[in-house]
C-alpha cells in the first residue's frame, strides 16, 4: 500500500500532518517536522505581534484525550513568514508548511493576509476562523454573518491558496448555512475540525479544575471528539463543490483513525493530541498502521476508497 497524496497541486509521500498548534511554535519545533516522517506540516496560528499566550498550566492530557487554553501563543506572524519564505527558497521540496493565520480582529486577519499576499510565500494559508470575534459574540466560526463578510473582504485581495479551519458544528441547519456560505469563495479546503470548545475536565480526587485558564474551561481533543470530527469532515464533503477539499482533523491517533477519516473525505489528515502526547515519532508509526489497515483491506492507494463511506 502506498499513501502517496496529491493535494492542491503538490504532491506529498503520505497524508499526515500536524495540526496548527501543536509541535510548531518555534523554528526547532518546524524544523523537527520538516525531518520527520509527517508529509506536510503548519505554524502556529499567528498574530500580528508575539503572544505569551494564556498562564499555565494551559494544557492537559487524559486517558481520552485533551483540554486546552493556550491562548494563542505565538512568535508573530513575520517569524513563520521568515521561516516558510527561507524554506522555499532552500528546500525546493515543495513542503513548504502551510501558513495559520488567526488575528485577534477581523482588521487584524485581513492587514496579515494583505501582507501574505504581497509576500513571495507561495505555499497554502489556512485562516483560523475559532478566532475571537468582537466581545459579547461567538467565535468568528459560530457567526455566520460574519464569517460571510471576512471571506468576502479576503477574497477581494487574497489570490494565493487559502483554508479555512472550523470549529465543529452539531446542528444540520449550521451545517447546509455554513456550506452554502463556503461555496460562494473560491477555497482550497475546509479543515474540520478544531477542538470542541469551551469543555470542562474535573479531577475528583483534588476537586479542581486542571488549567489555570478560563476557570478550567477550554478546547477539547483527542479520542473524546472523533466522531464529531468525522461528522464534519462528512457533512462538508458531502456539501461543499468538489474543488474545496477537506482536511480531517479530530480523534487521529491510529492508523485506523486515519482510515476511518479518509473513508469520509479527508484527503490530508492533522494530528494533535496524538502528536502531543507522543512527540515527533507519532507520524511513523500512523503511516505504518494505515498502511497496514488498507493492506488488510486490499487498497493500494488511498483513492480506491476515499470518500466511500457506506449507509445501510
Ligand atoms: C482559541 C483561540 C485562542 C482563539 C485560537 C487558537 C486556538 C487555541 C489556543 O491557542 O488556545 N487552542 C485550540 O484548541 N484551538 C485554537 O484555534
Amino acid at each position: 500500500a502506498v499513501l502517496k497524496t496529491e493535494f492542491l497541486g503538490q504532491k506529498y509521500e503520505n497524508p499526515f500532518m500536524n495540526a496548527s498548534g501543536v509541535h510548531c511554535l518555534t523554528v526547532n519545533e518546524l524544523d523537527e517536522l520538516k525531518r520527520s516522517k509527517a508529509g506536510a506540516f503548519i505554524t502556529k496560528s499567528a498574530t500580528t505581534l508575539e503572544r505569551a499566550g494564556n498562564p499555565e498550566p494551559r494544557y492537559y492530557a487524559t486517558a481520552l484525550g485533551s483540554i486546552n487554553s493556550m491562548g494563542l501563543p505565538n512568535k508573530g506572524f513575520q517569524y513563520y513568514l521568515d521561516y516558510v519564505v527561507d524554506y522555499q527558497k532552500n528546500d525546493s521540496d515543495g513542503k513548504a508548511p502551510f501558513f495559520s493565520v488567526a488575528g485577534m480582529s477581523r482588521d487584524e486577519n485581513i492587514n496579515i493576509l494583505k501582507i501574505i499576499q504581497r509576500s513571495d510565500f507561495q505555499g497554502v494559508t489556512e485562516l483560523n476562523l475559532s478566532c475571537p470575534n468582537v466581545p459579547g459574540k461567538p467565535q468568528v466560526g459560530y457567526d455566520f454573518q460574519m464569517t460571510e463578510q471576512i471571506l468576502t473582504q479576503v477574497f477581494e485581495f487574497f489570490r494565493k491558496p487559502l483554508g479555512v479551519k472550523l470549529p465543529p458544528y452539531f446542528d444540520f441547519a449550521h451545517f447546509d448555512i455554513v456550506a452554502n456560505i463556503l461555496n460562494k469563495f473560491p477555497l482550497a479546503y475546509v479543515n474540520c475540525v478544531n477542538s470542541v470548545g469551551n469543555g470542562l475536565y474535573v479531577d475528583a480526587a483534588s476537586e479542581s479544575v486542571v488549567i489555570k485558564p478560563k476557570n478550567g474551561f477550554g478546547g477539547i481533543g483527542g479520542d473524546y471528539i472523533k466522531p464529531t470530527a468525522l461528522a464534519n469532515v462528512r457533512a462538508f464533503y458531502t456539501r461543499l463543490n468538489p474543488t474545496i477539499k477537506v482536511i480531517g482533523t479530530g480523534g487521529i491517533a491510529s492508523g485506523q483513525d486515519a482510515f476511518e477519516h479518509l473513508l469520509c473525505g479527508a484527503t490530508m489528515l492533522q494530528v494533535g493530541t496524538a502528536l502531543y502526547e507522543e512527540g515527533i515519532s507519532v507520524f511513523e508509526r500512523l503511516e505504518k498502521e494505515l498502511k497496514e489497515v488498507m493492506t488488510q483491506k486490499g487498497y493500494k492507494t488511498i483513492e480506491e476508497f476515499r470518500g466511500q463511506l457506506r449507509t445501510l
